[in-house]
């Protein structure tokens, strides 16, 4: 049972990924983006998740700097990851676009690097990029984002090494019942983005009650929801009593009955793109 904001899963590579971390989609390069990732790690976060596309980079990296002056860590103590965009999606194009995202980010390794996106035709290259930069030790994992059961399957049939983690979107309304199952047989770590669903959930009435029996917020239960299945997360805020309560889900446990109930939320519904159609 995960019990405090620094425990990690540990992914097929045995490398050691924090169950909870803080997102950046959407906030833009500028002081509330440093802060933002500042202040998490300054109240216990060790993972931030970014993107070659939020375009953000640089201002993350900034953040980690200054974050990790401020705490007294070190680098190595720090998950970061990022993706290669669906236009870089190729041998070398993949390569270039990893060391973009270093350079940006200040950083000189990633612990976790994601294709964004199942592009057809282009995901099994870019795959082949992302086992050299790990055969060379050059980045500590890698994985893929927003990949179905299928895409996973095909993946698999040409990959050499399997895909550490599953970034996709998965909240209470679309919980991902059969792809949670495949990637926990295949040892891939499923990991949830909009686990709040982009804020849209908050006022829900079923997850409301919960929340007054435990004394927490709605977020609080969600969150908490997605680790009791074993399932990574990465809430975005950048306002500091949001990043304090998001992480303050390590000391309730839910019951069956409730965890029940919440799956019962599901109605296959997306907030995202549908990985199976997508013209980007
Ligand atoms: N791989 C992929 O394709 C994708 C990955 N992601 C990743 O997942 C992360 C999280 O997903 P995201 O889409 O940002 O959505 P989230 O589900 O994390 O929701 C974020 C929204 O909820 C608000 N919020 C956060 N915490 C609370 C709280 N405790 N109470 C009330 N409101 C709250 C935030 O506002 P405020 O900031 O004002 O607090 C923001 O508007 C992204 O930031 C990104 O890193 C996201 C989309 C796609």
């Amino acid at each position: 049972m995960v019990k405090k904001l620094q425990d990690t899963t540990t992914l097929h590579n045995d490398v050691k990924m924090p169950w909870l971390g803080i997102g950046v989609f959407k906030v833009e390069e500028g002081p509330e983006l440093v802060n933002a990732v500042k202040t998490a790690i300054k109240h216990g976060y060790r993972s931030v998740d970014t993107a070659a596309i939020y375009e953000n980079e640089e201002g993350v990296g900034i953040g980690i700097q200054e974050g990790l002056k401020e705490a007294g860590i070190t680098r190595e103590e720090l998950f970061v990851t990022s993706k290669v965009w669906n236009s870089d999606l190729g041998y070398e194009s993949t390569i270039a676009a990893y060391e973009t995202s270093l350079k940006k980010l200040g950083l000189e390794y990633l612990d976790l690097y994601l294709i964004h996106w199942p592009v057809e035709g282009k995901y099994k290259d870019a795959w082949r990029a992302l086992e050299n930069l790990y055969k060379e030790g050059r980045v500590k994992s890698i994985g893929v984002s927003n990949f179905q059961i299928h895409h996973l399957e095909d993946l698999m049939k040409a990959a050499e090494i399997k895909p550490m983690v599953n970034q996709v979107e998965r909240h209470p309304r679309l919980t991902k019942k059969e792809l949670q199952a495949f990637c926990k047989k295949n040892g891939i770590q499923l990991e949830a983005w909009s686990p709040l669903m982009q804020g849209q959930l908050l006022e829900n009435e079923v997850l409301q009650k919960i929340a007054d029996k435990h004394n927490k917020s709605v977020a609080q239960i969600i969150l908490r929801w997605d680790l009791q299945h074993g399932v990574v997360i990465i809430p975005k805020s950048t306002k500091e009593h949001r990043i304090i309560e998001n992480a303050n889900v390590f000391d309730f446990e839910l019951t069956k009955e409730e965890m029940q109930i919440i799956d019962d939320l599901n109605q296959n519904y997306r907030v995202g793109p549908d990985p199976d159609n997508f013209d980007f």
